[in-house]
């Protein structure tokens, strides 16, 4: 019996707000905007001035402050030595638990991900974004799906446009997907010939998956519900992996290469590449550089991990600014729950708060696969997703009491586990 069966019913298939730009094609116009993409590479990359629907509003492209974000850096090798109940993980948790009730973002090292497959996965990417456009459109996205080769948007929106290019592609641990769902996805989209790239990725988002669940653990630590609570809940989750391609932009200070936002996952692993700084975070009006860090993972609360903590951990509202000379290269691992699995505060994260007032849900309950369809459908993702998906839902933030069945029944699982 799945968790929430009535999920693909929930909410409207009208757009919210202003914040769609395009509409989405109907699934069968999969070639709709074929001349779009073309055109946004030919027109923009390389030529002297940006074109209108690459400048953002002035109030989203706020100058940057030269003061670093003083991010703390957790070992969660240290975190998780001796069976993970040591000194290595009270430090862990605290500084987990200052960053998070903060702005939401951290650093991570300790977090064994192999050198040599961190720098064939940023130089794959790096040989991927230099193939000639026909090649990378065989992964092209469809309309409404979050995988694929997209440039700069185009297909979706037709202002505030971001200067980049990415390939997102979905992942499950290949024991709890019976496959290697990375590799089958090179080999099938783009030709068996991108096999050995596909083993890369499929290596490099196994690897990410453990780091994020050894994450999960300091995080339940720190908010007192113990160390298997989350680790479990995304154990069998669906993640995405993104790879991000910045070019060098003739007027950097007008355009951003990902505008401000929250992301809509629980969880993101960020690996940047090289010098080349441009992940920024609003902290106190003011956006504040995040400097490449080597060897360490830059990690960020996203807006399902705001919900299941009911609010105490926000996610971290970010951009990434884009330069005149340099290129600038990033690997983003959004940890998602598995589709069905509803998102809402594990009872004794309730039980625990203190006060009347900490133990009102924040927000309705929800499932990635409605998160997901409004921010491919219906919403782009800003700093107002969480509250605008709550409406679109159309539910009243439910209190305990009246839990679905099907949501009590997962709050068993979730409190055994
Ligand atoms: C569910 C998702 C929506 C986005 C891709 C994944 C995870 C992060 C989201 C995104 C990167 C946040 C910024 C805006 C966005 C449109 C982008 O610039 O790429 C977002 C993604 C998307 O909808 O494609
Ligand atoms: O490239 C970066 O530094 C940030 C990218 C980002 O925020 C995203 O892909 O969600
Ligand atoms: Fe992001």
């Amino acid at each position: 019996m799945p968790e929430d069966s009535h999920h693909s019913s929930r909410g409207s298939d009208h757009p919210v707000g202003m914040n769609v730009a395009r509409r989405v094609p109907p699934a069968d116009d999969a070639d709709g905007n074929d001349d779009d993409d073309a055109a946004a590479m030919g027109l923009c990359w390389g030529q002297p001035k940006i074109p209108d629907p690459f400048v953002w509003p002035q109030a989203d492209a706020l100058a940057s402050s030269e003061r670093e974000l003083d991010a703390p850096v957790v070992d969660v090798g240290a975190a998780m030595r001796g069976g993970g109940d040591g000194d290595g993980m009270r430090r862990a948790a605290e500084q987990v638990a200052a960053a998070c009730a903060s702005h939401g973002l951290f650093q991570v090292t300790g977090h064994g991900l192999d050198p040599a497959l961190a720098r064939a996965a940023l130089d794959g990417a790096a040989g991927f974004f230099r193939l000639p456009l026909a090649t990378k459109r065989r992964a092209r996205r469809a309309p409404g799906n979050v995988t694929g080769y997209a440039a700069a948007h185009v297909d979706r929106f037709t202002a505030n446009l971001p200067w980049k290019e990415t390939l997102s592609f979905g992942h499950r641990d290949h024991r709890a997907a019976g496959a290697h769902v990375v590799v089958n996805y090179f080999t099938s989209v783009l030709g068996s010939e991108f096999k050995p790239l596909g083993a890369v990725y499929q290596d490099y988002c196994e690897a990410m998956k453990q780091v994020s669940l050894a994450i999960m653990e300091v995080i339940g630590v720190s908010l007192g519900v113990g160390r298997s609570c989350y680790r479990d809940f995304f154990a069998d989750g669906c993640s995405i992996m993104r790879c991000n391609y910045y070019p060098p932009c003739p007027e950097p200070e007008r355009a951003l290469g990902t505008g401000p936002h929250c992301d809509p996952s629980a969880l993101t692993l960020l690996l940047q590449d090289g010098a080349v700084d441009g992940l920024q975070v609003l902290v106190d009006g003011e956006w504040r550089p995040v400097r490449p860090r080597p060897g360490a993972l830059v990690v960020n609360i996203g807006d399902t991990f705001t919900a299941l903590s009911n609010g105490r951990y926000r996610s971290c509202l970010h951009r990434a600014v884009v330069h005149r000379e340099r290129e600038r290269r990033s690997l983003a691992f959004f940890l998602c729950p598995r589709e069905d699995r509803v998102v809402r505060p594990p009872p004794r994260l309730l039980a625990a708060a203190r006060g009347q007032e900490e133990r009102r849900r924040r927000y309705p309950d929800f499932t990635w696969a409605d998160m997901a369809r409004f921010t491919q459908r219906h919403y782009r993702a800003d700093a107002r997703t969480l509250e605008a998906l709550a409406r679109w839902l159309g539910a009243a933030a439910p209190t305990c009491a009246a839990a679905t069945s099907a949501s009590q029944s997962q709050d068993k699982a979730q409190e055994t586990a």
